[in-house]
């Protein structure tokens, strides 16, 4: 990964289609480094949407497209993959001379190409812990993209956390089955924990801060340690002992197996989403 020299003072205007979940926590990054929200353009049809980025962000969401989309630099797409097409119409001929950031899952930067009228396109799969700056982004540039746009988007990720890149598009379907969807996989997760924890007779207060802490203390000394998962597993495995039991019951039921299975069907989403709303 390069690093960028990009800093907030060198930002364009930057236009949000979409001003969801998604849009909100790459907005409140930005915020956060500094970027004033009169750099901000944000275009969302949804009154209660609207609402809640006045209020929790300060900016005032457009609710068309207007005149204003020519002021950006860079138009960040955060619509639902279904909406995507229906939202470019009237927003693409305000914005052909800008670079373009997709967030939407399978949407293919050929699709986004043919709905903007320009092939300056990075397509990303952030993921939702960019909220709390705690995020990871895969991204795809296209061969259209200069350096200095490949900068300015990871200028503008790296305000949500953690980013990477791919070399061939198709594998941003498998980046989103990964760390796009991960974190619900974490929050199920979250959930088993807890519920066993109260069944075993803690409260669910109680259960849930145990289970946090040990996926934040798990992820933390994976990220720091040169040993690798199977080794710390290992660690925490004693022969006979109480995680033994847990692990051989979670291999025997072969829950690695069905997991891993589970993250090829979201992969495979991806390709339908992409199959049945990018024409
Ligand atoms: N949430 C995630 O974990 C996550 C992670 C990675 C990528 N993504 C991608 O991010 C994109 C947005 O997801 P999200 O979770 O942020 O969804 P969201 O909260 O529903 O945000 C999408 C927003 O776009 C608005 N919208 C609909 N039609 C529009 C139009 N024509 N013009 C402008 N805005 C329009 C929606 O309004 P209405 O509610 O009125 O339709 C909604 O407020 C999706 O493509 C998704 O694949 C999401
Ligand atoms: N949320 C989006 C979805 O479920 C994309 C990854 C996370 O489709």
């Amino acid at each position: 990964m390069s690093q960028t020299n990009t800093s907030h003072t060198a930002f364009p205007s930057i236009a949000f289609i979409g001003g969801g979940n998604m849009a909100s926590a790459i907005m409140g990054g930005l915020l956060r480094q500094g970027v004033p929200a009169s750099k901000i353009i944000v275009v969302e049809p949804f009154e209660g949407a609207r609402q809640a980025l006045q209020n929790n962000l300060g900016i005032a969401a457009l609710p068309v497209a207007s005149e204003a989309l020519r002021r950006a630099g860079l138009v960040v797409w955060a619509v639902k993959p279904q909406s995507f097409k229906e939202a470019a119409a009237p927003v693409a001929d305000f914005t052909r001379e800008a670079l373009h950031l997709s967030v939407a899952a399978g949407i293919t930067t050929d699709s986004v190409a043919g709905w903007t009228g320009t092939r300056r396109i990075v397509r990303a799969m952030p993921n939702t812990p960019a909220l709390v700056g705690k995020g990871m982004t895969g991204l795809y540039a296209r061969p259209e993209v200069d350096a200095q746009g490949k900068a300015l988007i990871e200028a503008v990720i790296a305000s949500t956390g953690e980013l990477s890149w791919v070399e061939k598009e198709e594998q941003l379907d498998a980046v989103t089955a990964l760390s796009g969807s991960g974190p619900a996989y974490v929050f199920l997760f979250l959930e088993a924990m807890t519920q066993a924890g109260v069944d075993m007779g803690l409260s669910a207060e109680q259960s849930y801060k145990l289970a946090v802490a040990t996926f934040q203390g798990g992820a933390e000394l994976a990220a720091r340690s040169t040993e690798s998962a199977e080794v710390l597993r290992q660690r925490v495995t004693s022969k006979g002992g109480t995680t033994y039991a847990a692990i051989t019951h979670m291999q025997q039921q072969k829950l690695p197996e069905h997991f891993i299975e589970a993250m090829r069907k979201a992969e495979a989403r991806a390709k339908e989403l992409a199959a049945e709303f990018g024409k």
